[in-house]
């Protein structure tokens, strides 16, 4: 199998308040690396990695296109763009700063209003290393999920790399979860998925009453098409 081969390609966006270190987040999770000289985003920033969850069989290969958007409030307007067609958005605070907490609400308005409604949300609590600086407590955090519907909050560091995969695993096993209860559908590309090229062994969607060749939305389709059809071939 090629190493850049893939089932899913799956859109996720960062987001919450400046310096709430969502580079740094991006960073340890697509280059494993540290870097104390980062500055602020401009505008957005993009990088993508290739993560295999499940087991076995089950085991799928899932390419993430992770969409850094620009914290400080001059930008906010470009990152609500980008959570438009999004399938997951990791939403940021600091445990070391109250006022980036108190103001996740805001943040997460503007990701339901712009983002489809299957969209899957997780906290990420940054800089854990900093206990003796810690100013929001886990049990706040557990808290504010619960009321908000979150289905996961994780407390991270980027310095030591705590947590960081376990983070982005946790939103990207849910949405592959949901595809596979029917709950989201990858052949409705607004909603931040694709089919990639290993997806020719994708079993038929349960929601879908299309047939294979109404389900056939582009060129890439095809040619999947004509590959299955091969290997069944003698
Ligand atoms: N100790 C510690 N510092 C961190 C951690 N993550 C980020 N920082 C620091 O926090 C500051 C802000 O980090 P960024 O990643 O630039 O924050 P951001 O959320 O992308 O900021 P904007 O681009 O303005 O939205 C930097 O000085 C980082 O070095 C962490 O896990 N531990």
């Amino acid at each position: 199998m090629d190493k850049e081969s893939y089932d899913y390609l799956v859109k996720i966006v960062l987001a919450g308040p400046s310096g709430t270190g969502k580079s740094c987040l991006l960073q340890r999770f697509v280059k494993n690396q540290w870097d104390d000289q980062v500055s602020h985003t401009v505008g957005i920033d993009f990088a993508s990695r290739i993560i295999s969850v499940g087991m076995g069989n089950q085991q799928k290969r899932i390419k993430l296109q992770i969409w850094d958007t620009a914290g400080q409030e001059k930008f906010r307007s470009v990152a609500r763009n980008y959570y438009r067609g999004a399938a997951g958005a990791v939403l940021v605070y600091d445990v070391t700063n109250k006022d980036s907490f108190e103001e996740l609400s805001s943040w997460l308005s503007d990701i339901r209003a712009m983002a489809p409604s299957t969209i899957c949300v997780v906290l990420a609590g940054s800089k854990s290393d900093l206990q003796n600086q810690r100013q929001v407590s886990t049990e706040e955090a557990a808290e504010f999920c619960s009321e908000k519907h979150i289905s996961s909050a994780h407390e991270t560091s980027s310095y030591t790399g705590s947590n960081v995969e376990e983070c982005f695993l946790s939103v990207v096993s849910t949405i592959i979860t949901r595809i596979e209860l029917g709950e989201i559908d990858p052949q409705d590309q607004s909603l931040g998925i694709q089919y990639g090229d290993l997806s020719f062994r994708r079993p038929v969607h349960p929601s879908s009453t299309s047939n294979w060749w109404t389900s056939i939305t582009n060129w890439d389709d095809l040619v999947r098409l004509e590959r299955q059809t091969r290997s069944y071939c003698c």
